[in-house]
């Protein structure tokens, strides 16, 4: 034919430009429109069709068939991806003003590789030290340093949520809303739930999970006959966290305390599935496809979890409205409409998710920062023996509200290691024009973190940064010691704004109770030096949320 022909007769230089002129406007066809997985058929036009095209030039010019294919798609995805890099990286770019290093700049794949390392808040740190208070950590991506920006990105009138969020969960649940509108309206079941008035019909829970652990903790030292026993103490108390939030958002379900453990590996697979995720939330069009791939994600444990949740929820609706607990609320038993149980479910889960890993990794905290300061852990149990009587339980969620110890030592350990290192990612939405944020101008499009690791370690905000010390919470000894600079407003380990945690009291509920119970009932010091110690902090890992190892201390008891 004469296309045939055309394709012989043409020069070798011709046929490259035509190659690189059909792969460029490839480029931009994929940079205008935006194209995943709601387009097949686009997708498969431009990636396979196209160098498919080629192929058969190459074949008509003599190439092998095993050259030809090679050489042709190698070349379509290299001129792709030498465009997209090349763009990233000019002085055209949106964000061609902000510094950082050259690789994540062109791509996110870099960051995601980061964070399977749980790495992400110590990189954004040093990035911040070595390029100042606005890093370009993605292609459109931009991490902030700066207080000011607290509230000027995540309040009502700052950002929405950003892409993280993308093909997570279906249906969508309620931290991964982006719709602000439709947030707003669901939030409203949660802070219905979680309202101080509601939390005290959660106590009895929490009081017989705490009782549950110390009783737990008590027969692991008197069963080893020895007066001292070393016990992985993170690990108990991630037992209890998860135990009472399973009481609460299902009416039961774990067990964990009594089974000394995840028997059912019920838990391990909500754990797995975060952590596998969670990587390529960074490049969120990439999760349908990985979700097909065999060995990236345990089909297994993803149906462990969900069908936990699903016969979690259908006992519990069981159950109807007797027992007032989260669930209760988050079904609707209080309202005139109910949720679909998938959201039932979804947000059921929520609970446990947000509420488990992040209070007992500042539980763990504490304790790791008390057995490292002595004087402050004497100081502690000197409050307790001033507020309980050492028979008494320490139930009474109004004296514990008020230990001004115990609140500044959890205050510090949520500063020093907030168990959602880097915050939530924000975006600047299409068509609502740039953002400005203090003196920085941030254009549409672009992805924005405030790094809350790097906030509450800044010496701007507070004196000393790197070094656990409480009294910088009480104002009187912070003056004594000139513990300056101290900023409040720079302290969110919660968040801030319309999806700040909504949690936060029913989670300082369960910190208070369980660290006085713990102090009041046993010696605690780390059993070895070592990673697993003294060095526990060096172990924890930011896969958004933060997640914690072992860490062995030596118990006795004291009553
Ligand atoms: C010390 C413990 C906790 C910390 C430090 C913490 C921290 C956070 C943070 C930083 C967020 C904001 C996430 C974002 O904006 O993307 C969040 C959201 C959330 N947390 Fe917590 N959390 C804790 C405990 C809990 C507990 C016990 C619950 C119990 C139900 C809970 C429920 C939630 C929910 C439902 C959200 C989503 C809020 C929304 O999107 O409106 N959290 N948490």
């Amino acid at each position: 034919s004469t296309l045939t022909h055309a394709v012989v007769a043409a020069s070798s230089l011709s046929i490259a430009a035509y190659i690189s002129t059909i792969s460029s406007a490839t480029y931009l066809t994929f940079k205008r429109y935006e194209l995943d997985h709601r387009n097949p058929v686009a997708l498969v036009a431009l990636l396979a069709i196209i160098p498919a095209g080629y192929t058969s030039v190459l074949l008509l010019r003599s190439f092998s068939w095993l050259l030809a294919p090679l050489l042709a798609f190698t070349a379509h995805y290299a001129i792709i991806l030498g465009c997209t890099a090349a763009y990233r990286l000019s002085p055209f770019h949106p964000l061609a003003q902000y510094p950082g290093p050259v690789l994540p700049r062109i791509t996110k794949w870099y960051s995601a590789y980061i964070c399977h390392r749980g790495d992400l808040h110590h990189w954004y740190r040093e990035l911040h030290n070595q390029y100042g208070d606005v890093v370009r950590v993605g292609p459109n991506e931009l991490s902030i340093r700066d207080t000011a920006a607290i509230p000027a990105v995540l309040d009502l009138n700052g950002l929405p949520k950003g892409p993280f969020w993308d093909n997570r969960s279906d249906p969508v649940v309620l931290v991964g809303e982006r719709d602000v509108d439709v947030h707003a309206r669901r939030r409203r079941t949660w802070a219905r739930g979680l309202t101080n008035a509601a939390i005290k019909d959660y106590m009895p829970f929490i009081e017989a999970r705490a009782r549950q652990l110390m009783d737990r903790l008590s027969s692991i030292v008197r069963d080893s006959g020895e007066k001292r026993r070393e016990v992985n103490l993170a690990s108990w108390l991630s037992y209890f966290v998860t135990d009472s939030m399973g009481d609460m958002a299902f009416g039961g379900g774990f067990e964990l305390l009594r089974d000394g453990g995840d028997v059912r590996g019920v838990w391990q697979s909500f754990e797995n599935g975060l952590q596998a995720v969670t990587p390529f939330a960074h490049a969120p069009w990439s999760i349908p496809f990985i979700a097909r791939i065999p060995g990236l994600t345990n089909p297994k444990q993803i149906a462990t979890m969900r069908a936990f949740g699903k016969e979690s929820t259908i006992q519990r609706l069981k159950l109807g409205a007797k027992r007032k607990d989260l669930f209760y609320y988050l079904s609707g038993e209080d309202q005139p409409s109910r949720p679909t149980l998938p959201t039932m479910i979804a947000d059921g889960l929520l609970a446990i998710i947000a509420g488990s890993d992040t209070t007992s990794t500042v539980l763990t905290s504490v304790v790791y920062f008390l057995c490292k300061h002595h004087d402050a852990y004497k100081r502690l149990q000197e409050e307790i023996a001033e507020t309980f009587l050492l028979e008494e339980d320490p139930v009474d969620s109004a004296r514990l509200g008020k230990m001004t110890w115990l609140n500044a030592c959890i205050n510090e350990a949520m500063r020093l290691l907030p168990p959602v290192p880097s915050g939530s990612q924000r975006t600047v939405p299409v068509g609502a024009g740039p953002k400005i944020v203090g003196e920085h101008v941030i254009p549409e499009q672009t992805q924005v973190t405030v790094h809350t690791y790097s906030i509450q370690r800044d010496p701007r905000n507070f004196a000393h940064p790197d070094v656990f010390l409480p009294q910088r919470w009480l104002a009187e000894e912070r003056e004594k010691a000139a513990l300056l600079p101290h900023t409040p407003a720079a302290f969110f380990p919660f968040s801030y704004g319309p999806t700040a945690c909504a949690g936060k009291h029913l989670a300082l509920l369960e910190l208070r109770v369980v660290l006085c119970w713990l102090f009041q009932r046993f010696d605690l010091a780390f059993a070895a030096q070592g990673v697993e110690g003294d060095r526990w902090e060096d172990g924890l890992r930011d896969f958004y949320i933060a997640r914690k190892g072992k860490m062995w201390v030596k118990m006795s008891e004291r009553i």
